[in-house]
């Protein structure tokens, strides 16, 4: 059974290929709803710089304290960057809940499917692109990609949209193609009339 804040406050997963779109609508509705939504705060070994306070800017730790939690499979995702770790806990997603806001996550396949796997009772949102053709254009035209980080990204799309035609892998589909059509319709589902999800 979800705890009573996720079942009130449900998470919001939204997924889809790098470049679909997601920042630019998460942005956007982040913008209209300031007081609804949250993200959760991840989880690192790197030491906190200057001003970063623990809990707010991450979860600070230590390597023996997050392999813990790794086999406790208590991520969501988790990687190493440049000889540290990071990672979003189940349990910071339910502090989102607890504070009163829908906690969006926007993660790809892998930590959809352990999302699903877990307690904390999300919807999902599959934003796709109008083709392959199309993102390539996008993820060049956003200027941010080297030619392999940009084939990385297209080989890992493919997989992305093979999973999201599989029945039940998201609860919704938004094809972002006109970008102010795209925004309403994702907008709409995650408010869902005031409700974001929850029972009446
Ligand atoms: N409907 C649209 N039409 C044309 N361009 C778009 C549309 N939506 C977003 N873009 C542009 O596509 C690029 C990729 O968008 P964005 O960075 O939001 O993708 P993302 O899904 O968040 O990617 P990542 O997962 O890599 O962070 C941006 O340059 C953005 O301005």
């Amino acid at each position: 059974m979800a705890s009573s804040a996720v079942q009130k406050f449900r998470p919001v997963v939204i997924s889809g290929p790098s470049g679909t779109g997601k920042s630019t609508i998460l942005k956007r509705l982040f913008a209209e709803y300031p007081d609804k939504f949250g993200f959760s705060v991840s989880h690192t070994t790197r030491a906190p710089r200057a001003g970063e306070e623990n809990g707010i800017a991450y979860n600070f730790t230590d390597k023996e304290i997050f392999s813990k939690l790794v086999a406790d499979n208590g991520f969501i995702e988790h990687a190493e960057f440049g000889g540290n770790c990071y990672g979003t806990s189940k349990q910071a997603v339910k502090t989102v809940a607890e504070q009163e806001r829908i906690c969006v996550l926007d993660i790809e396949m892998e930590g959809v499917k352990q999302v699903k796997l877990s307690d904390l009772n999300a919807r999902f949102l599959f934003l796709a692109p109008p083709s392959l053709e199309e993102l390539e254009r996008r993820l060049r035209g956003r200027g941010t990609e080297t030619e392999d980080s940009l084939n990385k990204r297209l080989a890992q799309a493919k997989n992305e949209l093979e999973y999201a035609k599989l029945p039940g892998a998201h609860d919704r589909t938004v094809v972002n193609d006109d970008l102010e059509k795209a925004y309403t319709e994702v907008r709409d589902w995650v408010v869902d009339g005031g409700r974001f999800g929850a029972p009446q």
